[in-house]
């Protein structure tokens, strides 16, 4: 009974809340409208969303080397980090953000209630960082790459801590080998050497990225050396009132000195581990996309079904064992998932 009761004041709430956010938000853009009207505003210029908080965005100009606070127009869907919008200058370092361009694709995440949110858009490429130690094993990079062939974002494969491998290279290189043989670029660094982030300074050149990995693999290590100026990362929000809750969870887009951008939140780095579904890991191993639709039944599930295209691939040595053996565990961590 109170339970109840209680639940309905509750929603009572949400929706006083929700009505005067509205209400706020309306009141604003009648405000911009006016203001848009009186010329308040300068021309319409592009620019790029470098983080947000709510309904209030940091923008990147793209003539100066500025960031302006701005304000969405209430019209808009929300935005994310790396968002490419159109704005409008208003004078005090504030503007306005009147459209958003398509994007080319979105990273989302679960939020608490397990709904996909996007949490940045615009991205060439996802660096999966691994490390020599803690080991590499191909089920959690399989896994990764899985979750990047599902965004439709590039993935590349970054071995850290290579000062740590055999000088003959070991079962790494040999692993690296494979990867490489189904297409997927892979570089080496080492925050320990002179001329460990070579390769990477290369790739970063031109393209919005970010890293993604597992826990102890070197992440922070590496942007550490990227983006050296410490006043890079922390940004310049400290003015905001509501920086205590958000800055640590919300993505925030960097300029690399050495040029690039990269885009990192602890949610990002996390990213991988989120769920997917049976058909996306199927497609998410690209040498089996050949094979698809081939199978003698058109529900088969790649397992001990006769005339399967997949295991009859691996038995002619055209899908790697190890791989398919990969595919199956992934599968069978999400009917677990499920459970
Ligand atoms: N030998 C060696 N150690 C490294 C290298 N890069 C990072 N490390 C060390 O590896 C440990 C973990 O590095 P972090 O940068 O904290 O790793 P991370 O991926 O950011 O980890 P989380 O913050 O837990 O996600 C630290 O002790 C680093 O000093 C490297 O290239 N070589
Ligand atoms: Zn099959």
């Amino acid at each position: 009974m109170s339970k109840r009761k209680l639940s309905r004041q509750q929603r009572w709430r949400i929706e006083k809340i929700q009505a005067e956010r509205a209400e706020r938000a309306a009141r604003r853009d009648t405000q911009d409208q006016d203001k848009l009207e009186a010329g308040e505003y300068g021309p319409e210029q592009p620019g790029r969303v470098i983080a947000h908080f709510g309904r209030t965005l940091e923008v990147s100009s793209s003539t100066s080397d500025r960031t302006y606070r701005c304000h969405l127009r209430a019209n808009l869907d929300s935005l994310v980090t790396g968002d490419r919008v159109v704005w409008r200058e208003g004078g005090d370092g504030s503007g306005v953000v009147v459209a958003r361009s398509e994007r080319d694709n979105v990273l989302e995440r679960p939020d608490a209630r397990g709904q996909l949110k996007p949490v940045a858009a615009n991205i060439d490429q996802i660096l999966i960082v691994f490390a020599v130690e803690p080991a590499a094993y191909a089920n959690l990079i399989d896994r990764y790459l899985v979750a990047a062939e599902a965004t439709g974002i590039p993935p590349v494969l970054v071995l850290n801590k290579s000062d740590l491998l055999p000088a003959e290279g070991g079962e790494l290189r040999e692993l690296l080998r494979r990867y490489e043989a189904l297409g997927y670029p892979v570089i080496t660094t080492s925050t320990q050497r002179i001329d460990g982030l070579d390769a990477l300074h290369r790739r970063l050149t031109g393209c919005t990225s970010v890293f993604v990995g597992q826990s102890g693999v070197g992440k922070s290590s590496l942007i550490d050396r990227l983006l050296p100026d410490e006043a890079l990362r922390i940004g310049d929000l400290s003015s905001d009132s509501r920086k205590g809750t958000h800055t640590t969870t919300t993505a925030r887009l960097y300029r690399l000195p050495a040029g690039g951008e990269l885009i990192d939140s602890p949610g990002i780095r996390e990213f991988g581990l989120t769920h997917l579904d049976a058909r996306q890991v199927t497609e998410g191993f690209i040498e089996f996309r050949q094979f698809l639709g081939h199978c003698r039944f058109r529900d088969c599930r790649h397992r001990a079904d006769p005339g399967c295209a997949l295991t009859a691939a691996v038995e002619r040595g055209e899908i790697h064992p190890e791989r398919f053996a990969s595919y199956r565990r992934i599968l069978d961590s999400l009917d677990h998932e499920l459970r």
